[in-house]
């Protein structure tokens, strides 16, 4: 049975579609990229597989009793509050000091622990956010644009880690990226997204998918063709 399965899903704000009959599946032990534009709907799609959003319609199963780690997109530090690295994992129930180094240890992130928390780099910051996440030892981790505010090299460095995590654990991943080509070499699956699922498929198929050429632009490449295109909008137009 798939972590979490998703069908038909559709919701609108404002009478705008943002989620077109949107169908999704995670397993344990895969790793799921979501990339889409902006506004392409990547971040409802998430709030909706952690049950912080009914949609509309579609049909929403989780695995009984799943356990979720949640890495936002964003976190609003107040730069007034000294907080340290390891105050704040422990502000989740039940953590102990222990539990929090063995986290950060597994990020490679043992080194900041008492550092302040609004004082870490971007890539500090994501490791940090990850170690909570893996604190509710989850059976699928949501990971919102991970590498966010982090150099090149450590966005690959971060792919790697996620991977090893996935290794390690077996846990399902869902994350959210806009570069295709950095996650390529860290994920099963890809779903491409603009308010409707435009084509899903192995990181190395959809590159060859008209409709994620269409997204994409120069980046990608033609190969055969796609009977739709996109308004700028995101809606599908009929060619
Ligand atoms: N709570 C809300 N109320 C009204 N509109 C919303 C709400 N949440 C999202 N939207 C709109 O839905 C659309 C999709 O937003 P969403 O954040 O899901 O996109 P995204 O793909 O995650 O974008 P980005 O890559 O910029 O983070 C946007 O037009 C956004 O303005």
């Amino acid at each position: 049975m798939p972590l979490v399965q998703l069908d038909g899903v559709t919701h609108a704000f404002n009478g705008k579609t943002v989620l077109d009959k949107v169908a999704l599946r995670v397993r344990a032990g895969e790793i799921v990229t979501l990339i889409g534009p902006n506004g392409a709907g990547k971040s409802t799609l998430v709030r909706v597989v952690l049950g912080l959003l009914k949609p509309a319609q579609g049909q929403v199963q989780r695995k009984p009793r799943l356990r979720i780690g949640y890495m936002p997109q964003k976190l609003y530090l107040d730069a007034n509050l000294p907080l340290s690295v390891l105050d704040f994992l422990r502000l989740l129930p039940g953590i102990t000091r222990d539990k929090a180094q063995t986290a950060l240890d597994e990020v490679g992130a043992v080194s900041v622990s008492n550092n302040p928390l609004h004082q870490l780099s971007g890539g500090e910051l994501q490791r940090v956010l990850l170690a909570r996440a893996l604190l509710r030892e989850p059976q699928l981790l949501v990971l919102d644009e991970p590498v966010q505010g982090v150099d090149v090299n450590g966005q690959a460095e971060l792919y790697r880690l996620i991977s090893r995590l996935r290794d390690r654990y077996q846990c399902g991943v869902l994350m959210v990226s806009h570069d295709l080509h950095l996650v390529m070499h860290s994920t099963d699956w890809v779903v491409c997204l603009n308010r409707h699922v435009c084509c899903t498929g192995h990181p190395a198929q959809i590159t060859l998918e008209p409709a994620y050429a269409e997204l994409f632009g120069e980046l990608a490449v033609y190969t055969h063709h796609h009977n739709h295109r996109h308004a700028i909008s995101g809606q599908v137009r009929n060619v």
